[in-house]
């Protein structure tokens, strides 16, 4: 029988966080508390490796490059945990992951903080309304100070952050913390801090723990009018009243409680648990709309009932020798092991043989899943995203934001015979990641793959050659600029073809202006004809032709944004219009009437955040600023500085060798895309001779640079 979980015992959560935070780490040790394995894996060192970073790649590098998910329990409850990597490169991870997630619990480091990463999954996690919790990990560490690291949210993720305990001890000395809603100490016994201990606070902490007590409660009283009234009367509040209160306003994204820990040194991660159960919706106090048939927004309530039509969204595709594996979250009703389902996007029907619940890369059969649950499916034909139902069409819900590739590269096998496994990779690795981007470039005939970062694109280049023993020679990166109009202009466009055969006539008039520098759209096309000056059949036409003519501009032959085009007047002939006509006519309007808006090439900025020993910051920020960056912040942490700032993303090739360098091989570094921004006219100069040359014939005797 499908999943005989009651939902009000069932929490879905991520474990997200700014890279080697401590995701896996904490993930590993959850699952060792909750029975899931019996031996602790490390994500460093000789051991086989941290169970969550099954793919032999992350043991190596020590990083998580792909979700993992695990269900796991914890008294009544039933946990689905995503680990989802810390690389902004993999934002796509994420994205999917808190998108079909009911709650998250956001990893800080205590030395590190708020740092690069840790603002994009909060952005995310508000983009998907995921209610989270705060984790502020390696509390043993030297320089571990969690009040900074509130303050920071307060400040950097301007949110209400609540300290839910004290720590005991500091740095190396760390060995427990006072739970602040109980006023106990809670240490972690037994070798790997398996054995929870409740005492009395000790008498030197009792008054720092009353303060940090009153602290939490005055900041709970915001939200709690009942909470308040106990205060203002200098009652004692009910445990029970502090829980709700906190759980109503976490869930309401309104707070994010705080607590701490070391999953290294296995302190902190059962209370962290215990809140996991107490302060995150379980997915009946989780309102979920879907988007009705041919229309535009989520209007449709779905119903937990296990009765309900079965409604649910794949967010996550992974292939491996079995086949291929489609995670799936349950949104209404229940899927059946054998029952039929329609893909929403391709209207197929297609038959869910098999339905595992996941752990790692191990998969345990089940009869089926209600509402609720996160499970795979064997052997889909589906796309990240994509929503099964029981009746098409039925529903579909929100499509996940995909951002634009900002880089690409060209990839050559170095053996020839090695081109089928290639294709066959690649098609692979585009199913699983809607980020990664695969064309053939019509010049040169190269196998281009784009990405979110030189590092989104490299891990890809390593699994070809450790999962399909394709060894490819790689290009050097290339930008994904844009040309964009800066000056409005107007046009009056005729094509006329009368020689033998049909004649062809057309005639557009109107105008081209820029958009406005924050529109989200890159091209909008209106027409305002009266009068029939050009039947409507035809506009169709016009806006094709137009679209066309976006994806090479004329400066390098980059794609066109942030354009308005306005048809105004124009004529047309009885016999000799058609849409080929208008579509050839408003091809031609693009090619006379673009230049003359005096286009622009725009880059591709990046936000930057560098941490670095304090001793080599003025070399790093001099480097960065005849990289043409420029510095937003530095923040000092101790003996570690934090650099934030913006760089132009044709500047950081490479970047990670130089750091390395300047720091020692001291310092890390983000780069997550940010914005266009205009090139510098010197270097616009270079990069269209650049184009221009690469285009050249080569026998055209003309040298061409690398
Ligand atoms: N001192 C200390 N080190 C920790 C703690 N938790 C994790 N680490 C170490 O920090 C490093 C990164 O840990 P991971 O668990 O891989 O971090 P992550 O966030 O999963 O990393 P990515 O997924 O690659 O972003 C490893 O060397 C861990 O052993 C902690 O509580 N204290």
């Amino acid at each position: 029988m499908p999943n005989a979980e009651p939902l009000k015992n069932i929490r879905n959560i991520g474990i997200s966080a700014h890279i080697d935070s401590g995701k896996t780490t904490l993930s590993e040790r959850i699952l060792y508390y909750t029975g899931r394995i019996h031996r602790l894996g490390e994500v460093h060192g000789d051991g086989p490796g941290a169970t969550m970073d099954y793919m032999e790649l992350e043991r190596e590098r020590g990083i998580t490059i792909t979700s993992a998910a695990t269900t796991v329990r914890w008294g009544e409850a039933v946990i689905n945990l995503i680990d989802t990597p810390g690389h902004v490169d993999f934002t796509i991870e994420v994205e999917r992951s808190l998108r079909v997630l009911d709650g998250a619990i956001l990893v800080l480091c205590a030395v590190g903080g708020v740092q690069a990463q840790s603002l994009t999954i909060d952005r995310q996690m508000r983009r998907y309304h995921v209610p989270r919790l705060a984790f502020i990990n390696k509390m043993d560490r030297v320089g571990a100070d969690p009040f900074r690291v509130v303050q920071q949210m307060k400040d950097r993720l301007d949110c209400d952050a609540v300290l839910m305990q004290l720590p005991i001890g500091r740095e190396a000395d760390f060995r427990g913390v006072i739970d602040l809603v109980t006023m106990e100490a809670v240490y972690f016994d037994g070798p790997h801090g398996e054995h929870v201990r409740r005492e009395p606070i000790p008498a030197e902490l009792l008054e720092s723990a009353r303060q940090a007590r009153q602290q939490m409660l005055e900041s709970l009283a915001m939200y709690s009018d009942e909470l308040l009234e106990i205060l203002l009367a200098e009652e004692e509040p009910p445990q029970d009243l502090i829980w709700r209160v906190a759980k109503a306003a976490t869930c309401s994204l309104q707070m994010t409680p705080v607590f701490l820990g070391s999953a290294f040194k296995n302190k902190g991660v059962q209370p962290l648990l215990d809140a996991v159960v107490r302060l995150l919706p379980s997915p009946l106090e989780v309102e979920v709309r879907a988007i009705p048939p041919g229309e535009e927004s989520p209007s449709m309530l779905l119903s937990a009932d296990p009765a309900a039509p079965a409604v649910a969204m794949a967010f996550k595709l992974v292939e491996d020798p079995f086949g291929a594996l489609t995670f799936l979250r349950v949104y209404q009703g229940t899927l059946t092991k054998g029952g039929y389902y329609y893909n929403q996007r391709t209207g197929k029907r297609e038959r869910f043989g098999r339905i595992v619940r996941m752990h790692a890369d191990k998969r345990e059969d089940i009869d089926g899943a209600t509402a609720g649950d996160i499970v795979a499916v064997v052997g889909l034909d589906a796309a990240s995203g994509d929503t099964y139902a029981e009746s098409y069409p039925a529903c579909t819900l929100e499509r996940m934001y995909i951002p634009e590739p900002v880089i690409k590269m060209s990839i050559t096998p170095v053996e020839r015979n090695s081109a089928e496994r290639l294709a066959k990779a690649l098609a692979r690795f585009r199913r699983e990641d809607p980020t990664l981007h695969v064309t053939i470039d019509e010049e040169s005939g190269e196998t281009l793959i784009a990405g979110m970062g030189e590092l989104h694109l490299d891990i890809y280049v390593e699994r070809l050659r450790r999962e399909y023993g394709v060894d490819v020679l790689v290009g050097a990166p290339k930008v994904n600029y844009r040309e964009a109009p800066t000056e409005p202009t107007t046009f009056n466009v005729r094509h006329r073809k009368q020689t033998g055969g049909a004649g062809q006539y057309a005639h557009i008039i109107g105008k081209m202006e820029p958009l406005p520098e924050d529109s989200e759209e890159t091209f909008v096309f209106e027409e305002c004809i009266v009068g029939g000056r050009i039947p409507k059949q035809y506009i169709p036409a016009i806006e094709k032709g137009l679209r066309s003519s976006l994806e090479k501009g004329p400066l390098a032959g980059y794609p066109i944004v942030g354009l308005k085009v306005i048809v105004e007047d124009g004529s047309y002939h009885e016999v000799d219009s058609s849409d080929l006509a208008f579509q050839i006519c408003a091809q031609m309007v693009m090619r006379e009437a673009f230049p003359q808006t005096r286009p622009v090439l725009l880059e591709p900025i990046m936000k930057i955040e560098i941490e670095c020993p304090e001793s080599a910051q003025g070399s790093v920020v001099g480097d960065l600023i005849s990289r043409r960056g420029v510095v937003l912040g530095t923040h000092s942490l101790g003996n570690i500085v934090r650099i934030e700032g913006e760089v132009p993303l044709a500047e950081t090739f490479g970047y990670s060798t130089t750091l390395r360098s300047l720091t020692q091989g001291q310092g890390t570094f983000t780069l997550e895309f940010s914005k266009y921004r205009r090139v510098p006219p010197s270097i616009q100069e270079e990069i269209i001779l650049q184009r221009k040359r690469s285009r050249m014939p080569s026998n055209s005797g003309v040298s061409s640079k690398a």
